[in-house]
C-alpha cells in the first residue's frame, strides 16, 4: 500500500468521499440543504418561456451580424476604406454566436414606483454581449451595462430596486434549469445558489473561463470602478484576482470604448505559461484587442536581449528604486558646462552668443523636466533664437527658416554636440557598468563602494551585442530610455502578480501606464523574487500612484478548506498578518500526504497514477531541477502527461512557473527540496499548495519542511 501517512499527517482526509467533481446537474459535495432549489422539469412553463426567449435572441442575433455583413465598407480614401472593413469584420466577429453557451445567464426584474401614477416593471436578461430586436428593444443587456449593475450587486438588505433575480443553468448552449430569488419577500429564506456553487466547483479543464455569470458583491466593485482610479487588490490565493483583473479591462474596454480605443489596454503578467493559462478570457468577453505581455516582454524593445542571470544579490540591487537616481544623474551628467562663445557666420557677418547666454538656455531647458533628448533637440533652436535677436537688432529682416537654417548650420551642430550629445541607452547602460568612474560619479553619495563593485561587469563590455546582459539590465536600458525621452502610455494597465516586481519594474509599467491608471493585482504572502515588494504602499508609490485604492479580497473559489487549513500553516513564517482565504467551495477538498519510503520517484508514479483516475485537471509540481525526473516517473508508469501550454489533463510543472496557474488536483513533490531551491523558498511553497482546486497530494522522502509540520495532526472537520 503505497498510501502510507507522514509521521505527523496520519490521517487521509475525506477518505470516505468520493473525489468526484460535480457536473451540472449534480452536485454530490454538497451539504444537505433543504433551500437548495430542486431541479426543473423540462416541461416547467416559466423554463419553456426563457428558452423561447433564448430562441428569439439567438436569431435577433443572427439579423444583427448578418446587417453587419452586409454593410458596404465605403471610405473617403483607400486607407479609410480598409479601416472601415476591418472594424465591420471585427463587429461580425463578435456578433458571432457560440452555440455551447447561452446568450444570457441571469435576468433581473425591477420595479419602478410610479410616484403617483402606474408603477413600471421591466426585465433584463443579462449576457455577454447586447442583443436588441429589430425594433431596437434590449433581448439581452451586455453585463458590463448600468442596468446589469444590480445582478451583481442586489441584496435583501439592498435590493437596487430588483424584485426578481434569476440565474440560468445550462447544458450545450440550452437552459436546462433556473432559481429564482425574490428579494423583496421576507418569508423567501436565502438559498444557497445551486448554480453559483457548480459554477465554482466545475472541474477545471484546459485555460481559464471567464467568471461573468457568477461575480460576487465585492468583485464586481473592483471590477466596476471607474477609469479614473487605480485600484489595487490584495488578496490570498484563488480569490479571484486574476479574474477580476481581466473582467475590469473588459468592463472599462465596454464603459470607455472612445476613449481606450485609442490608447489601450494593456494586461502584464509574470510569464508566458500564466499568459497562455489566461488568454481565451478577454476574448470570450469579445474584447480581442488587448496585448497581453509578460514583464520581459515589456522592456524587450530595448534591445538588450538578456544572456545571463544576475545573481539575486546584483538583480536586487539593479532593481533597487535608487538605481533610477544614478541612471538620470549618469545620463544628465553628459550636460557640459559651455566654456567657449559660439561663433556664427552668414554671409559677411558674424554673430555671437555668449556663454551665459549658453548657460541661461541650458538651465532653462534643464527646468523643463522633459527628457533629456527631447530638451537637447531645442538647445539648437534657443541658440539660434538668441542669433536671431541680434541680427533683428541689427536691422536685418528675420524670419522662421532664417532661425530654422542657423539652428542646423554646422557650427550651431557642433557646439551643441560637444556640450549635449546624443545619447544611446543601450550604450549609456554598457558604460555604467563597465566604466567605474561614469558609476562613480553617476552613484555618488546613492551607492556605497561595494554596492558599485557588485555593479560592475567582471570585464568591461566591448559593445552591446557581445555585453552580459540580464533580465534587470534590460530594465535599466529601458529606465535610460525613458530619461531620454517620454514613453506614450495606454489608458489602462492590469498587473498581475504584481508584488514580485522589483520597484525598478514597477517603474518601467507605470511608464506604460503614462497618466492612465492601474489595477494591481497581488499577494505579499506569494512573493517570491528577492525584491519582492514587503508592502502595498511601497508598490503604490514607485508606480507612482499612492492614492489608488486598496481592497482586500478574502473569499477564496479555487482552494478548497482542507488544502487552505494545510497550506496557511506557513502564513506565520512568510507573511505575519496576512490572512488565508475563506474557502466558499462547500466540497471541503481531499489532502493526502504520502511518505516515500525511499523511493521518491515510484512513490510520484503511484500517486500520479491513483489521482489520473479521478476528474479534471492534474498538476504535478516539482522543484524545477526535478521536473524532469518527474516527467521521466510519469511516462515510465504510463501516465500520459504534458508540460506546460501543451493543454494536456495531466501537466508536470517546474515550481517557479506555476504562480497564478490551478489544477483540480495537484501533486507536490519533495516540498523540502522546493524551498530549498531558492531564497524564498517557503513562498515558493505556500504557491505551489494553493494551486489545487480539489485535492493535493504530496509525496515527500526527506522530512517535510518545519512549518507544515508545526500542528497537530490535520483531522478535517467535516470532511
Ligand atoms: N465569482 C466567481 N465565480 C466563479 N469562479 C470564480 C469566481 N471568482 C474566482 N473564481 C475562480 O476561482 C479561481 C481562482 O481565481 P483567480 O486565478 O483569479 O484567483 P487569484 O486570486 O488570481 O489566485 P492566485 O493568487 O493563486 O493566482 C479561478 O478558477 C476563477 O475562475
Amino acid at each position: 500500500m503505497w498510501w502510507r501517512a507522514a509521521g505527523i499527517c496520519t490521517k487521509v482526509l475525506c477518505p470516505s468521499r468520493p473525489d468526484r467533481v460535480t457536473g451540472p446537474s449534480e452536485t454530490p459535495h454538497l451539504p444537505p440543504s433543504p433551500r437548495r432549489p430542486s431541479p426543473v422539469s423540462a416541461t416547467d412553463p416559466t423554463l419553456l418561456a426563457e428558452r423561447e426567449h433564448l430562441l428569439r435572441a439567438r436569431a435577433d442575433l443572427r439579423a444583427m451580424r448578418e446587417h453587419t455583413l452586409s454593410l458596404n465598407a465605403q471610405g473617403g480614401d483607400h486607407v479609410s476604406t480598409e479601416y472601415l472593413k476591418a472594424a465591420l469584420y471585427r463587429r461580425a466577429k463578435a456578433l458571432e454566436d457560440d452555440p455551447s453557451l447561452p446568450l444570457f445567464f441571469g435576468r433581473i426584474d425591477r420595479v419602478e414606483p410610479g410616484h403617483g401614477r402606474e408603477e413600471t416593471h421591466e426585465s433584463f436578461h443579462i449576457g455577454r454581449r447586447h442583443v436588441m430586436d429589430g425594433n431596437g428593444d434590449p433581448m439581452v443587456v451586455d453585463w458590463r451595462a448600468d442596468v446589469s449593475r444590480a445582478f451583481y450587486r442586489a441584496t435583501r438588505n439592498d435590493p437596487h430596486g430588483v424584485v426578481l433575480r434569476r440565474r440560468y443553468g445550462f447544458a450545450e448552449g440550452e437552459l436546462t434549469s433556473y432559481e429564482d430569488e425574490h428579494l423583496l419577500d421576507t418569508r423567501e429564506a436565502d438559498i444557497t445558489s445551486r448554480i453559483l456553487t457548480e459554477e465554482i466547483e466545475r472541474p477545471r479543464v484546459g485555460p481559464m473561463r471567464d467568471i461573468v455569470a457568477t461575480i460576487q458583491p465585492e468583485q464586481d466593485e473592483v471590477v466596476r470602478t471607474s477609469l479614473e482610479r487605480t485600484v489595487c487588490v490584495q488578496g490570498a490565493p484563488g480569490t479571484g484576482k486574476t479574474a477580476v483583473g481581466l473582467h475590469r479591462a473588459a468592463y472599462l474596454l465596454h464603459t470607455y470604448r472612445d476613449r481606450l480605443a485609442r490608447t489601450g489596454v494593456l494586461v502584464i503578467g509574470p510569464n508566458q505559461a500564466f499568459l497562455h493559462y489566461i488568454a481565451q478570457v478577454l476574448p470570450t468577453l469579445g474584447e480581442v484587442d488587448v496585448r497581453q505581455v509578460t514583464v520581459a516582454e515589456l522592456v524587450d524593445g530595448t534591445g538588450v536581449p538578456p544572456r545571463v542571470t544576475d545573481t539575486p544579490q546584483v538583480a536586487a540591487l539593479k532593481g533597487d528604486e535608487r538605481m533610477a537616481e544614478v541612471i538620470r544623474r549618469a545620463v544628465w551628467s553628459h550636460v557640459g558646462e559651455p566654456a567657449e562663445t559660439l561663433y556664427v557666420t552668414r554671409g559677411t557677418r558674424r554673430w555671437r552668443v555668449p556663454v551665459h547666454e549658453v548657460v541661461e538656455a541650458i538651465a532653462v531647458l534643464r527646468g523643463r523636466g522633459d527628457g533629456y533628448t527631447t530638451a537637447r533637440s531645442l538647445l539648437g533652436q534657443r541658440l539660434a533664437h538668441r542669433i536671431l535677436l541680434r541680427m533683428e537688432a541689427a536691422g536685418e529682416i528675420t524670419d522662421d527658416r532664417v532661425q530654422n537654417a542657423v539652428a542646423r548650420s554646422r557650427p550651431v551642430k557642433a557646439y551643441v554636440d560637444e556640450l549635449w550629445p546624443a545619447l544611446d541607452p543601450v550604450k549609456l547602460v554598457l558604460r555604467l557598468l563597465s566604466e567605474p568612474e561614469l558609476l562613480a560619479v553617476a552613484a555618488a553619495g546613492i551607492l556605497d563602494a561595494d554596492e558599485q563593485a557588485r555593479l560592475l561587469w567582471s570585464k568591461p563590455a566591448r559593445g552591446p551585442k557581445s555585453a552580459p546582459w540580464s533580465p534587470a539590465d534590460a530594465v535599466l536600458v529601458d529606465e535610460a530610455a525613458a530619461a531620454l525621452e517620454r514613453v506614450p502610455g495606454v489608458g489602462h494597465v492590469v498587473l498581475d502578480e504584481a508584488q514580485d516586481l522589483s520597484p525598478m519594474e514597477l517603474r518601467a509599467v507605470a511608464r506604460r501606464a503614462g497618466t492612465g491608471s492601474l489595477t494591481v493585482l497581488g499577494d505579499i504572502a506569494q512573493g517570491t523574487t528577492p525584491w519582492a515588494t514587503p508592502s502595498w504602499p511601497d508598490a503604490l508609490r514607485h508606480l507612482g500612484r499612492e492614492d489608488a485604492h486598496l481592497e482586500v479580497l478574502r473569499k477564496g473559489y479555487r482552494v478548497p478548506a482542507a488544502v487552505v487549513d494545510f497550506a496557511a500553516r506557513l502564513l506565520p513564517f512568510i507573511a505575519p498578518g496576512i490572512e488565508p482565504p475563506e474557502a466558499v467551495r462547500s466540497n471541503p477538498g481531499r489532502l493526502d500526504v504520502v511518505a516515500a519510503d525511499g523511493d521518491l520517484l515510484a512513490a510520484v508514479a503511484d500517486a500520479a497514477a491513483d489521482v489520473a483516475t479521478r476528474i479534471g485537471s492534474i498538476g504535478v509540481i516539482a522543484a524545477d531541477d526535478m521536473a524532469d525526473q518527474a516527467a521521466a516517473a510519469l511516462t515510465a508508469a504510463g501516465v500520459e502527461h504534458g508540460r506546460l501550454a501543451d493543454d494536456a489533463r495531466v501537466t508536470v510543472v517546474p515550481a517557479t512557473l506555476a504562480k497564478g496557474l490551478e489544477y483540480d488536483h495537484v501533486i507536490v513533490i519533495e516540498p523540502a527540496r522546493i524551498v530549498a531551491a531558492e531564497p524564498s523558498g517557503l513562498r515558493r511553497l505556500y504557491v505551489v499548495l494553493t494551486r489545487a482546486a480539489s485535492s493535493l497530494t504530496v509525496v515527500h522522502d526527506d522530512a517535510l519542511p518545519e512549518p507544515l509540520t508545526s500542528r497537530e495532526p490535520l483531522v478535517h472537520q467535516g470532511g
